[in-house]
């Protein structure tokens, strides 16, 4: 089938106080030993510059043993930045931008740069997304959970409920519906925002969620556990739910209300996640998974039979392909593709450890877990990089995917633009007198 592509991931992230332990090639290598042959990473603009951003991610991704592709963060709005979008679409190849609704005092936006930035993907043919938790709500209850003096990681759990996630949602979503553009919401780890897309598409809103293999397949327990290392690698934003949450998402998944699996691959090492050892507002947020996706995956979603092996390639390479505008290239095996393939024997099994995995931290937040469906051979542009349990890379090998603008979530927008511009001049208006 072809090698997965992972919608969302951060390697060689700047965080929190520090960087993530996986660069482009670590991360990458990783990726590979599990199935997946292209990610798409987001640059953080320096400053608020996204041409300086651009700069700083080319840079880090020069030793790439992996096809890659760039989001680009909107942390500010002024003139520049609107230009810089523009440059950013029609001379580097990005064609989509995230907001971040949460991280108040840092990357957090507000809801009219919001709004100017919606405005600016429609006209560019570039898809928003979100990071949809409500920012100010979380500060608020960050404080109160230390006003009671809860500290620990549960804290992180606690402050940021699904509520929040379910609000900036539906805001999010609202707005994009108010300027007509798709949207793409990013790591859905509840019930609460799942139903708020699934309310979108009822009323023909295009509206992209995507879950990640953390919300899919884990809870919140582990952020109650009584080490402080074990529970704080469990911590990432939105939070992993409670029990219940990962499977009406797998349910929504199979059913196309969430379209395809990314990872937000974030790691920290167990030395990194105590920065926050008193303050869980200060534990880096981030787990693993660009390895773990298209086993777990497969064992969660395959072999428990809630999706035919079909829909899986789906969700794991095509969907993302076309969203981002890059099938057949990707997301295919099909003559002309690049060859990028991966074989999967179902009837072989997997074991997940920090002590085998191939990302450069020391902890592993699916510690232990075992599966059908194992990755046998990785094929990238051609070459084989996994066999035998054995990895064959080489660092600068990967190239830089470019992602052209007006994907197919743009098919059409414009006649429903037509259709409100034709409902405004409604017969009242016309034959409105002057007094
Ligand atoms: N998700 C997370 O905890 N870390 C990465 C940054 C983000 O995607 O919000
Ligand atoms: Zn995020
Ligand atoms: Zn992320």
């Amino acid at each position: 089938m072809p090698g997965g592509i992972d919608p969302h991931t951060h390697l060689g992230m700047e965080f929190m106080g520090t960087e993530t332990i996986d660069d482009f090639f670590s991360g990458q290598a990783a990726a590979l030993a599990g199935g997946t042959t292209m990610h798409i990473d987001f640059v953080i603009p320096v400053d608020g510059s996204l041409t300086a951003g651009f700069e700083v991610y080319t840079e880090k991704a020069k030793r790439s043993c992996m096809d890659y592709g760039f989001h680009m963060a909107i942390t500010k709005w002024d003139e520049v930045v609107a230009r810089d979008m523009e440059v950013m679409v029609k001379e580097k190849g990005i064609n989509s931008f995230k907001f971040f609704l949460a991280y108040k005092g840092s990357l957090m936006i507000s809801d009219e740069l919001l709004l100017q930035g919606f405005k600016k993907c429609k006209s560019l043919g570039a898809l928003a997304m979100v990071h949809a938790e409500n920012g100010d709500a979380v500060a608020e209850g960050q404080r109160r959970m230390i006003d009671l003096g809860i500290t620990g990681p549960e804290g992180h759990a606690l402050s940021r409920p699904p509520e929040l996630e379910g609000e900036a949602t539906s805001r999010a979503i609202r707005l994009a519906g108010f300027v007509n553009t798709p949207l793409y919401v990013v790591h859905v780890m509840s019930i609460d925002a799942m139903e708020e897309i699934a309310k979108a598409h009822k009323s023909g809103q295009k509206v992209v969620g995507e879950p990640v293999v953390s919300g899919l397949v884990l809870d919140d327990s582990w952020l109650w556990d009584n080490d402080f290392s074990t529970a704080a690698k469990y911590v990432m934003s939105p939070p992993i739910r409670k029990r219940g949450h990962d499977k009406a998402l797998q349910a929504a998944l199979s059913t196309k209300i969430l379209q395809l699996v990314g990872t937000d691959h974030c790691t920290f090492n167990s030395t990194q996640k105590a920065l926050g050892i008193d303050d869980f507002r200060k534990i880096p947020n981030g787990v693993n998974g660009i390895e773990e996706r298209m086993h777990l995956i497969w064992d969660t979603m395959v072999e428990s039979g809630q999706i035919s092996v079909t829909d899986y390639v789906r969700i794991t390479s095509t969907e993302c392909a076309q969203i981002f505008n890059i099938y057949p290239k990707k997301g295919a095996v099909l003559a002309g593709s690049d060859a990028d393939i991966i074989i999967l024997n179902p009837n072989s099994s997997f074991e997940i450890s920090a002590r085998s995995h191939h990302s450069r931290s020391d902890t592993n937040v699916y510690e232990g877990r075992r599966g059908k469906g194992k990755v046998e051979v990785t094929i990238a542009g051609g070459k084989v990089v996994w066999e035998h349990d054995e990895l064959n890379v080489v660092p600068g090998s990967g190239r830089y995917i470019e992602m052209p603008p007006f994907g197919h979530l743009f098919n059409g927008i414009d006649k429903v633009d037509a259709a409100y511009m034709s409902s405004l001049h409604a017969p009242v208006q016309r034959s409105r007198t002057a007094s």
